[in-house]
């Protein structure tokens, strides 16, 4: 080194999207260093044309956001309402809460759901199990163990969600299921070989055949990102994860769509692209939509899943929904001579692959 040429001095890094402020973090989708200010407005703005470009809401609308008072659901309501103010959605939105009667997780979560509707003015209604199917999360892991309990968890979530849509007469329903979830999804799909759940699971707007639709605004947000954003704007959430779920299959889809992100960001997005391009065969039998004889709500068997599990519960007999080949449907296919021979592609172990 020549005695004059002195090492230069390392000021701080700049953000490298206003190049003036200083950046602060590393945006986890592309690895850019950019300072708050600049990550709040992409994050939101990334959002904002998802919503556009799929035209997931119209004027006028009335939406509910289904609300667990987990990091996903409550950065939604906060972002949803602070969109739907600047640029003039004109939504009217609602805040909705199931409660699955899990002492010590979901009373805390609703807690926080209940401030979030002061916080963001947004009205909140809540339906519970107990309610809706006389059993409560708690009453039902006490009689079936921890084993295949998130079946009747995801079941029950999904028509409860519907039911409450209902109550509040919304003409959609967003939920917060992020690019990770989706991609984990995807991943799950495959791995079970559950071709009808592969080809929708993908979809940012599903059930436009059913009662009320449901979209996901943030299927191209990582979460990281959500973590970080909810961290940085101070959001009241609950942190927990479910007491009751052991589901070690879907973990370990998780933790490999993890190790991926650290290695290449773009994996997420990726692996959704790959299940959005998916084709699946003609000469794949896929269930038929109908409706259920017993109570009316969408169903590809002559009972919907939740009263073929709510049957066994209520006949001590909770195994009786469980399952691919066995249960309930069966039975009463067998029974009735219902149309067939198709074996079901619809009954699956986790209650959550459908969104
Ligand atoms: N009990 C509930 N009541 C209302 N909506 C729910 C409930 N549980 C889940 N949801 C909706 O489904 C989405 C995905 O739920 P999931 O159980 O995968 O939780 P998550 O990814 O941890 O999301 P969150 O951080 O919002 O809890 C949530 O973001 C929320 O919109």
């Amino acid at each position: 080194m020549e005695a004059d040429a002195k090492p230069k001095k390392s000021g701080p890094r700049l953000c490298c999207i206003c190049t003036k402020r200083r950046a602060v973090l590393k945006r986890p989708k592309t690895l850019e260093q950019i300072c708050r200010e600049c990550f709040y407005e992409v994050f939101e703005e990334e959002i904002h044309q998802v919503i556009v470009e799929n035209q997931l809401f119209k004027p006028g609308e009335r939406i509910a956001i289904g609300a667990s008072g987990g990091k996903d659901s409550t950065v939604l309501a906060y972002v949803l309402s602070e969109l739907n103010r600047r640029h003039n959605y004109g939504l009217d939105l609602f805040l909705l809460s199931v409660d699955e009667g899990i002492t010590g997780y979901r009373d805390d979560s609703l807690e926080t759901v209940k401030r979030n509707e002061l916080q963001y003015g947004l009205p909140l209604k809540i339906v519970s199990y107990k309610d809706l199917y006389g059993w409560t999360m708690d009453e039902i892991v006490k009689m079936i163990g921890l084993k295949n309990n998130c079946t009747f968890c995801g079941v029950f979530r999904r028509q409860a969600l519907d039911r409450g849509a209902a109550l509040l007469k919304v003409d959609k329903v967003a939920t917060g299921h992020n690019a990770d979830d989706i991609a984990e999804t995807v991943l799950l799909n495959i791995l079970r070989g559950d071709i009808a759940r592969l080809g929708r699971c993908t979809s940012i707007t599903t059930g436009e055949d059913g009662p009320i639709p449901r979209c996901k605004p943030f299927k191209y947000t990582y979460e990281k990102e959500i973590v970080m954003y909810a961290y940085f704007k101070k959001l009241d959430y609950f942190s927990t994860e479910c007491i009751y779920s052991p589901n070690a299959y879907r973990g370990f889809a998780r933790e490999f769509i993890k190790d991926l992100e650290r290695i290449r960001p773009r994996a997420i997005l990726d692996i959704i692209t790959s299940g959005e391009n998916f084709r699946i065969s003609t000469s794949t039998k896929m269930p038929e939509q109908g409706t259920c004889e017993r109570c009316g709500y969408i169903s590809s068997q002559k009972w919907c899943k939740a009263c073929v599990l709510l049957e066994g519960l209520n006949r001590g007999l909770p195994k009786l929904g469980i399952g691919r080949s066995r249960g309930l449907n069966n039975d009463i296919k067998k029974d009735t001579k219902q149309a067939g021979g198709t074996k079901s592609i619809e009954s699956k172990q986790c209650g959550s692959l459908d969104f």
